[in-house]
């Protein structure tokens, strides 16, 4: 969907625009060809203009070997401007499956880009490989999110969904399912920190235990002033102890085996951890075979699905096949993604995501689907501690408490720690598999105010264990803590920073907001720091009673409480406003707070019915137009911005959103309500008549042809439609499908 594509409208360059809409993947990706049009139209009458930016993973694979603009690159020079007003939707952060099959679709349209080289041993492909790296996992938001983020359910969302509460899963005492995490030897407990005095660069090194040479993990890497430098590692050695714990445990308690990771945002060591967990349910296989699969690159870290696929070229491969097969049937139970199709939580590293997957099980009453259709309780592995707690204490809630009631349940929103990748999302490109047993040490290069060769940060490690380092920036700790005051102000609601004294970085960060409250005035503020686990019972205990609690947190909790207590409290953290104010002045409005739902896209080709909701996107947008209204003095876009607001206070109202089920309004049918509503608050404002004049007679239509146009929509649904690709669809096609309402339509061209 490029702008040259678009005849009605002339091409704006990214630069240029004072709006930018993102086009991105999957159900996002296909809501946007029937809304966008629609907001180009409407945002044309206030004169603002709008820029497309094609950021896909498809997108992205063609800008990295010059078949595309560089989108992305060029958005992430645009969030230092301040004027940036930048539309986030969701997109795929591809695990290495889904990237070569965005490859194969690419090269079958004739599109020259390489294979992905498993094992690079050229220079040339090891530059190929590094320009797939660059593209793989989540390679997008670290580099749009240079502001921290502010995401939480408007009132007139909240309020909708307390008066149409979302169905929600009964809890049990009796409920088997609970939270597994290690003990020890994982990143919480290995984590050191500290604090850099100046500016500098220092080295990551690994010396090893036998006495050979050094090897140098990371050449150069800057460091700033005021920063809080961590690092830490995860044992493989207790980790696959750990692991195997727990297939045990699961078979014996009867219950589901569900791990739960994010090896899409920590695409480095996620996968890995993914890995010896599809080993720890195959060890006899692994043991026979692992060599063997190693030479033919089939990893344990691609997930099952990579590796049965690979068998057939093998010598051994039915015999593998078979010893997989047998291990399967004999261990517990896997948690299922698709039991219609076989595919387990090991199936595919990228399909069992920790932020969507762990509140999805809670509010199905603590249980996942099993291999025969059947929901059932699950043994939830989350191997590393940090953070697991937060889970188990919700958990526990529930099975004492019951569900939660989202009728009556309290809102627990979010202040998140996110600027210039804090904290572990900015980890991967110092994250490490360790070759070889030694001391991973960090040194001082130069700067830094400490003598050259100083060792900041060090641990002994074996080989196999998954070291990393985390940096989180002066500016970005200051700014957080700022904007934590400003919505505990602004919402009257307490806040709470969510700090784990055990750990060495959060009692770090914990002097930090200690010193930086003491610059804000907050005399008549409620403003706490409690450890997670701590924080999560105040929170469930406070939202029970119908009480809003604010979670202040770091960027991994930030990105789990997000989909948590939406979905709990909204049935979907798609409906969320999310807000990144960017620390330049620019805005960047994330459209909701989930992913791109590729379950909808089978629903479309399948039923021709997309169950996708854009609410995100009205709030997004109409945040958007009031910060184009601020930097760029057109007024006009802010009395936009209400009308929009207003409109899809309405369309709540009166129930026109997405429904789940085939013959009920789809993500096309709302985006007509959406406009009709919006066209009829823009008549109806008195704040700026030339609007109010020019959209009169489009109100007037919509009113007389407002059914031809549901029923136009809803028409089409019941049947398979083609769109020419995954990654890559057809323009046209999509278009076709997407925008299948011709009295619709005329009314957008007449805008
Ligand atoms: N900001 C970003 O760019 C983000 C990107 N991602 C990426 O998205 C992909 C999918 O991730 P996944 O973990 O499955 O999580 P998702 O949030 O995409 O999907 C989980 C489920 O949430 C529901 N859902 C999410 N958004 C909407 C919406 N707008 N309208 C209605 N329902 C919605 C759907 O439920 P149901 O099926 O019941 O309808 C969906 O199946 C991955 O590639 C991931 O990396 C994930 C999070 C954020
Ligand atoms: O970028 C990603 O991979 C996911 C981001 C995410 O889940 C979030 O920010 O909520
Ligand atoms: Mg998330």
């Amino acid at each position: 969907m490029t702008q040259q594509d678009d005849q009605r409208f002339p091409a704006v360059e990214i630069e240029d625009a004072d709006l930018v809409y993102t086009l991105t993947d999957e159900a996002p990706m296909l809501a946007t060809h029937s809304l966008l049009p629609i907001v180009e139209g409407f945002t044309r009458a206030a004169d603002v203009s709008v820029a497309r930016a094609d950021i896909s993973l498809a997108g992205r694979i063609m800008a990295a070997f010059g078949h595309a603009s560089d989108d992305l690159a060029r958005l992430g020079t645009l969030t230092q401007s301040e004027s940036a007003t930048i539309i986030k939707l969701p997109n795929i952060s591809a695990s290495v499956p889904q990237l070569k099959k965005a490859i194969a679709e690419l090269q079958a349209e004739g599109i020259e880009v390489p294979d992905y080289p498993e094992s690079p041993s050229t220079d040339a492909e090891r530059e190929v490989r590094a320009a797939y790296d660059a593209v793989k996992g989540s390679a997008v938001n670290p580099v749009l999110r240079e502001g921290n983020s502010d995401r939480r359910a408007p009132i007139a969302v909240k309020a909708y969904a307390r008066s149409h509460p979302h169905s929600m899963g009964e809890w049990s005492p009796q409920s088997r399912t609970r939270v597994a995490m290690m003990s020890s030897g994982d990143f919480r407990h290995n984590e050191a920190s500290t604090i850099v005095p100046h500016d500098g660069t220092v080295q990551i090194r690994l010396r090893p235990a036998d006495g050979s040479d050094t090897v140098v993990l990371r050449e150069t890497l800057p460091v700033t002033a005021g920063e809080v430098l961590d690092a830490t590692y995860m044992s493989v050695r207790e980790l696959d102890a750990f692991l195997t714990e727990q297939v045990a445990a699961a078979s014996a308690e009867e219950v589901l085996l569900s791990v739960h990771l994010k090896a899409t945002m920590m695409k480095v060591s996620d996968p890995l951890i993914f890995g010896r967990a599809v080993r720890a349910v195959l060890p006899a296989t692994f043991s026979s075979f692992g060599e063997v699969l190693e030479e033919a690159d089939l990893r344990p870290e691609d997930g099952l699905a990579s590796i049965l696929a690979g068998l057939d070229g093998l010598a051994d491969g039915e015999r593998i096949r078979a010893s997989i097969a047998s291990e399967l049937s004999q261990g517990p139970g896997i948690a299922m993604v698709d039991s219609d199709n076989g595919i387990t939580n090991l199936h595919v590293p990228s399909d069992v995501i920790i932020d969507a997957s762990m509140p999805a099980m809670i509010r199905s009453g603590g249980k996942m689907w099993d291999a025969q259709g059947q929901m059932a309780d699950t043994l939830a592995v989350i191997p590393d501690s940090s953070y697991a707690g937060v889970y188990e204490a919700v958990v526990e809630d529930c099975k004492a408490n019951g569900a939660l009631d989202p009728a009556t349940m309290g809102s627990v929103p979010n202040v998140g720690l996110m600027a210039r990748k804090a904290e572990e999302y900015g980890s991967h490109d110092k994250t490490f598999l360790v070759p070889a047993a030694g001391t991973v040490e960090i040194v001082v290069l130069d700067g830094t105010g400490l003598p050259a060769g100083t060792v900041l940060l060090s641990h002994e490690v074996e080989a196999g264990d998954i070291w990393r380092a985390c940096q989180t920036q002066d500016a970005p700790v200051r700014d957080w803590v700022r904007l934590a005051v400003t919505r505990a102000r602004a919402s009257g609601a307490p806040a709470v920073f969510w700090l784990d004294p055990t750990r060495g970085h959060d009692r770090v960060l914990t002097s930090l907001v200690g010193a930086y409250l003491t610059q804000e005035d907050i005399e008549d503020l409620d403003i706490r720091i409690l450890d997670p686990v701590a924080a999560t019972r105040l929170s469930l205990e406070r939202a029970r009673q119908g009480q809003d609690t604010i979670s202040v947190t770091g960027n991994v909790l930030r990105d789990y409480n997000t989909d948590l207590f939406p979905i709990l409290e909204l049935g979907t953290s798609a409906k969320m406003l999310s807000v990144v104010p960017l620390m330049n002045g620019g805005g960047l409005y994330e459209t909701g707070a989930g992913g791109s739902a590729p379950k909808h896209v089978r629903q479309l080709l399948h039923d021709n019915y997309l169950r996708w909701d854009s609410l995100g996107e009205f709030l997004a947008l109409a945040e958007a137009l009031r910060h184009v209204a601020l930097v760029t003095g057109k007024t006009r876009a802010a009395v936009m911005a209400d009308a929009l607001d207003a409109a899809t206070t309405t369309l709540l109202k009166e129930n026109r959103s997405p429904g789940r089920r085939l013959g009920t309004i789809d993500n096309r049918g709302s985006h007509a309500w959406l406009a009709q509503y919006w066209a009829a608050e823009l008549a109806a404002q008195e704040a700026d008549a030339d609007l109010a004049a020019r959209f009169a007679p489009v109100a007037t239509l919509f009113q007389t042809v407002g059914e031809t146009i549901q029923a136009e929509l809803a028409a089409v649904q019941r049947q398979t439609v083609e769109i020419g690709g995954y990654y890559h669809p057809n323009d046209e096609l999509t278009e076709a499908v997407m925008r299948p309402s011709a009295t619709l339509n005329a009314i957008i061209d007449m805008l």
